[in-house]
């Protein structure tokens, strides 16, 4: 089931092997804030990443990740529409080509430079991730924009560690990153439900989408396109750029605001 963001397989042909793409509840979406309900009952995001474990950086031929040690709840996200601590799994970029869009999320229609995915499961209801990404309630994904502009402080720990996985399918160690340096300083967000941007696009992802976006360097933004879709033994070198889905039909959802 090969699929990719190009033109023989990118987002738009995406339906034919995952019917899912067509669904009810799918991301991601343009968030119109004026339309977004604000919902008093909404307590604030809690992340609590502090025993963080980062354990490796892979390039997986569609986005680079960082992977964590999910196999207790040391690092977790809680509060917000939330009823369970969820684990942090994974995080994981998209972004955009020169100059241009990159974000899958949009905010009356405007794009940013690129978006953050931190991927949490229900391990409170769930054993694995694999059964949690199947379930309704499965997953929570906290996307955060990133919009250029100056250098950000701490994303070079990740920038700098592109040339070793450059192609697809290589990893490398990347221990002790704690997440928490990506954080905007306001943890205000936007949260509906919705599926994963990916193939195999379940329905399963309660989205938190933060307001405030993080500043990143145009200069930051360009090593991550210096990253290929493409395995060293191939012959074409694709530049991993434009890895991004666009919104999907809001079919009658509400999209609701903390504040
Ligand atoms: N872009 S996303 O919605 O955050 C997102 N998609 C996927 C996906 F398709 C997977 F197969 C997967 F194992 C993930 F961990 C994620 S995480
Ligand atoms: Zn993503």
């Amino acid at each position: 089931n090969h699929w990719g963001y190009g033109k023989e397989d990118g987002p738009y042909l995406w339906h034919t092997n995952y019917p899912i793409a067509k669904g009810n509840r799918q991301s991601p979406i343009d968030i119109l804030p004026h339309e977004a309900l604000h919902d008093p009952s909404l307590g604030p995001i809690i992340l609590k990443y502090d025993r963080c474990t980062s354990s490796n950086i892979t390039n997986n031929g569609h986005s680079v990740v960082v992977e964590f040690d999910d196999s207790d709840d040391r690092s977790v996200i809680q509060g917000g529409p939330l009823d369970n601590p969820y684990r942090l799994k994974q995080f994981h970029f998209h972004w955009g080509g020169k100059g241009c869009c990159g974000s899958e999320h949009t905010v009356e229609g405007n794009s940013y430079a690129s978006e953050l995915h931190l991927v949490h499961w229900n391990g409170v209801k769930y054993k694995t991730f694999g059964e949690a990404s199947t379930a309704p309630d499965g997953l929570a994904v906290l996307g955060i924009f990133l919009e250029a502009g100056d250098d950000h402080r701490w994303l070079h720990m990740i920038t700098d560690a592109l040339y070793m996985v450059k192609f697809k399918g290589s990893v490398t160690n990347f221990k002790g990153f704690n997440p928490k340096c990506l954080l905007p300083s306001s943890l205000h967000y936007w949260t509906y439900l919705g599926s994963l941007t990916t193939p195999p696009l379940h329905e399963s992802v309660a989205w938190i989408v933060l307001k405030e976006p993080i500043v990143v360097s145009e200069k930051q933004l360009s090593k991550f396109r210096m990253l290929l879709f493409t395995g060293e033994e191939e012959d074409q070198r694709i530049r991993m750029e434009n890895n991004f889905r666009p919104p999907q039909p809001l079919q009658g959802r509400k999209v609701r605001s903390s504040n």
